[in-house]
């Protein structure tokens, strides 16, 4: 590939790009990118997001890179800009370029109800057109939003919760009154369901002012015990202003004061004597204290989005729980004098934050704690306030006593669970946490052709966030054999993790663990937040296994075989037809799974560890022994999961394919992660030379070596290979011997990457060769 020309280009992003402003992660500054055609969302470093922000046509590469290197202090060498180029091209993100696929629009039940999602848990859309009711809704209310309403509005509605603790005595009496006559109280919950409704509607409202746009209305259902009204707002974090963000967080307890504006009035003018009393008194105050508690600052409730929008963070919770324990395993006391190789690790991790994202992180931990007492407090002094005065002594150590109950039987739950789970896994009912409504994203269009490798630290963002796996200092061993030796890693939701190594690396062992099969010497695993051993039943329905030795029903047709297993495991044909259709099968379901052949039998194999719809996918080297045509089709297969935002952890030895395919790669060697980051930046890390390659009848060896800046000259078959870190350098000087359409450009690969970091494993603990005798082994 000649790269002459290059730094002329002037691309320019797509029309409609979201960028968003600057958000903390942990310790690193991201920016949120969003196709608002496809619907994809990524996440870029503040590097990416200065070179994406100047893409705009009139500038060319040559000039963002001047600018780019006066900002960082360094310069983009052609690999780099052609990386950028790529990845922005690959994502459909550049005007004129590919384009734009579409997503197909899903059916609304796979979009709306995903699985899991049934009669007592899920959301129902109820608006067909939400962004024009909400445009409508926008017009009517447009009155309120002129500063000589608004700011009264304002007023009135923070002067709320000061009216109720003014007259707090009167209104904790007549809500104590409320409390006996229960169809009052039903009433009143009623009027307090439609606050909360209308609560849902000011954060559209307000969203909508600001541009943004509501994507849905409907009923959610939790647990067969609550419905509640919802409104999506979509791309809150891409408003440029943080008080605009946290407009739209607060609008809704906002909403829920104002609601009781009209009662206030009729509370304060009824005589003592009145009927109406309790109701009023106790809407006031349950209305009041229901606006008060979305404010704390803990998810899912809008006190904790607000919180994150004023401080620009992302994942407050999630990332401040990291920050703990990276703090933590830093203060670890060491065995010996010197510090352990995680302690190391942790104190290299907690030096890249900085001071005052500790504070942050380290002072809403705190707070958190302080709350989760504050709220065991307020229950014990409403259980003494409720209960009969003769159990005063004790009552108020009853929410204690209840939470101390609660342990133990939640871990029988749990092991009675598991055993029922081994008996008969096919009849469990869906786990809980897979009954949460979930936002399915839109899959790419089936027959994109494959996309090209897709290196730098640009990566999709996971969805939804969070943290589908961690490992903290995880060992086994098998015998003598050390197989894993302290191994720790964090998987994100929706993240495709490659575990790569050489042979007994320890892959297998480390996949075998997170999967619940073995079980770990030392180190904690969690899956999804709960431990994969035993054998967890809310973790089965939620992870799909493809081994490369799948079992078939060999005798049926490749139909019969998906309905069979989806019916093993619970789900519905509509799931065997979804499984059949996203592997690219669907013309195959009446041949019998032996005439298949082994790249459509590895589909099936594909299928038949998606057909229960599981969160989080283990594949084990699904495109071995396929063709280079097949393999590059299944990848497509691959990353349309991807693009349903499912986890996948990856096992290969095909490195290309973990370039093309990773976010994160994982590379194990002597049972221990010797590194673990996106490939392009691995590759970046290893500094490897670039490779440019001539005709050997073009230049002689002694011709290519006087050029200044080439490393090292070989001859390769017919061709003279130059290694060099200076690419352009030797390209120009290049230039002046042959013609430039002759020379090849290689940059450094994964490959490249792997084999020096494998080259000299670290030693494996005593007897790492010798497998052990007699311990079992399961793959
Ligand atoms: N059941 C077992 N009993 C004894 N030794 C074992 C057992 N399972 C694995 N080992 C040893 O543990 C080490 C790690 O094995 P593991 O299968 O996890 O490696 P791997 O990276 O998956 O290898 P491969 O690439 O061949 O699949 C190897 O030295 C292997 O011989």
């Amino acid at each position: 590939m000649t790269t002459g020309g290059l730094l002329d280009l002037r691309p320019a992003l797509r029309p409609g790009i979201l960028v968003g402003p600057a958000l903390t992660r942990g310790p690193a500054v991201v920016h949120l990118l969003k196709d608002p055609v496809t619907g994809v969302r990524m996440e870029v470093g503040a590097k990416e997001h200065f070179i994406i922000t100047r893409l705009d046509g009139s500038r060319s590469l040559a000039e963002i890179g001047t600018e780019y290197a006066a900002s960082f202090g360094a310069r983009l060498g052609d690999a780099q800009w052609q990386q950028m180029l790529r990845l922005l091209s690959t994502r459909q993100l550049l005007d004129g370029g590919r384009p734009v696929a579409v997503p197909p629009a899903a059916p609304a039940d796979v979009r709306r109800r995903p699985a899991g999602s049934g009669l007592l848990s899920g959301s129902t859309r109820m608006v067909a057109d939400a962004p024009a009711l909400m445009d409508r809704l926008h017009g009517a209310t447009a009155f309120a939003r002129r500063p000589a309403v608004l700011v009264p509005l304002l007023v009135l509605a923070a002067a709320v919760p000061v009216a109720v603790a003014v007259r707090f005595g009167e209104l904790a009496d007549q809500t104590g009154r409320l409390y006996h006559q229960p169809v009052t109280l039903a009433a009143v919950g009623c009027v307090l369901w439609v606050s909360l409704g209308l609560h849902e509607l000011a954060h559209g409202l307000v969203a909508r002012a600001y541009g943004l746009r509501v994507g849905e209305i409907g009923l959610r259902r939790v647990w067969g015990v609550m419905t509640y009204l919802y409104c999506e707002v979509e791309d809150v974090q891409f408003l440029d202003r943080r008080g605009r963000q946290v407009a739209v967080a607060v609008a809704g307890a906002v909403m829920n004061l104002l609601f009781l504006l009209p009662f206030w009035p009729v509370w304060a003018l009824l005589p003592d004597s009145a009927q109406a009393l309790p109701a009023l008194g106790g809407l006031l105050l349950l209305g009041t204290a229901m606006a008060l508690l979305n404010l704390v600052p803990l998810p899912p409730l809008d006190g904790y989005k607000i919180l994150g929008y004023a401080l620009g963070t992302l994942r407050l919770a999630t990332e401040s729980r990291t920050f703990l324990a990276v703090a933590a395993g830093s203060l670890r006391p060491a065995k010996g004098s010197a510090p352990t190789r995680g302690q190391g690790d942790a104190r290299a991790r907690l030096r890249r934050y900085p001071g005052r994202l500790r504070l942050v992180y380290g002072v809403f931990a705190l707070c958190c704690a302080l709350l989760a007492l504050a709220v065991l407090a307020g229950a014990c002094l409403l259980c003494r306030a409720a209960l009969p005065g003769r159990w005063d002594a004790w009552t108020c150590y009853l929410p204690l006593a209840l939470i101390a109950a609660a342990l133990p039987l939640r871990l029988l739950g749990l092991r009675f669970a598991a055993r029922r789970a081994a008996s008969k896994p096919a009849q469990d009912p869906p786990a809980p946490e897979q009954q949460a409504p979930q936002t399915t994203p839109p899959a790419p269009q089936p027959g994109t052709p494959p996309q090209q490798r897709e290196k730098g630290d640009m990566k999709p963002q996971p969805r939804p966030a969070g943290t589908a796996i961690v490992l903290d200092g995880v060992s086994k061993h098998y015998g003598e054999v050390h197989a894993l030796d302290d191994v720790s890693l964090t998987v994100g939701q929706g993240e495709f993790f490659g575990v790569l190594g050489p042979n007994g690396a320890g892959k297998t062992t480390l996949v075998e663990i997170v999967e619940g099969m073995r079980r770990a010497d030392s180190g904690t695993v969690s899956v999804f937040g709960l431990s994969p051993w035993p054998r967890n039943t809310a973790l089965l329905r939620r992870i799909g296994v493809q081994t490369q030795t799948s079992a078939f029903f060999t005798r049926l047709t490749a139909w019969e075989h998906l309905e069979t297993v989806a019916a093993l495991q619970g789900a519905d044909r509509t799931a065997a037809r979804h499984a059949l259709d996203l592997v690219g099968l669907a013309g195959k379901e009446r041949s019998r799974v032996d005439d298949l052949s082994g790249g459509q039998r590895q589909r099936l194999a594909l299928a038949t560890a998606l057909v229960h719809q599981p969160d989080l996918i283990f594949l084990d080297e699904p495109t071995a022994a396929l063709d280079p045509e097949a393999r590059r089709s299944l990848w497509t297969v691959l990353r349309d999961l991807r693009g349903e935002g499912r986890t996948i952890v990856y096992t290969t030895h095909y490195l290309d394919e973990a370039e093309a395919l990773c976010d994160r790669v994982a590379i194990i060697a002597g049972g221990r992660v010797v590194a673990l980051d996106s490939p392009g930046a691995l590759i970046r890390s290893m500094a490897a030379p670039a490779r440019l390659l001539v005709p050997a009848d073009r230049i002689t060896v002694e011709q290519a070596r006087a050029v200044e800046g080439a490393e090292r000259v070989l001859l390769e078959g017919g061709e003279v290979v130059i290694e060099t870190r200076h690419a352009n350098r030797v390209l120009i000087e290049l230039g002046a011997l042959v013609d430039m359409d002759a020379i090849q450009t290689r940059t450094a690969t994964l490959e490249d990457a792997y084999l020096r970091l494998t080259a000299s494993p670290p030693p494996r603990a005593a007897g790492a060769v010798a497998p052990a005798v007699g311990t079992e082994r399961s793959r």
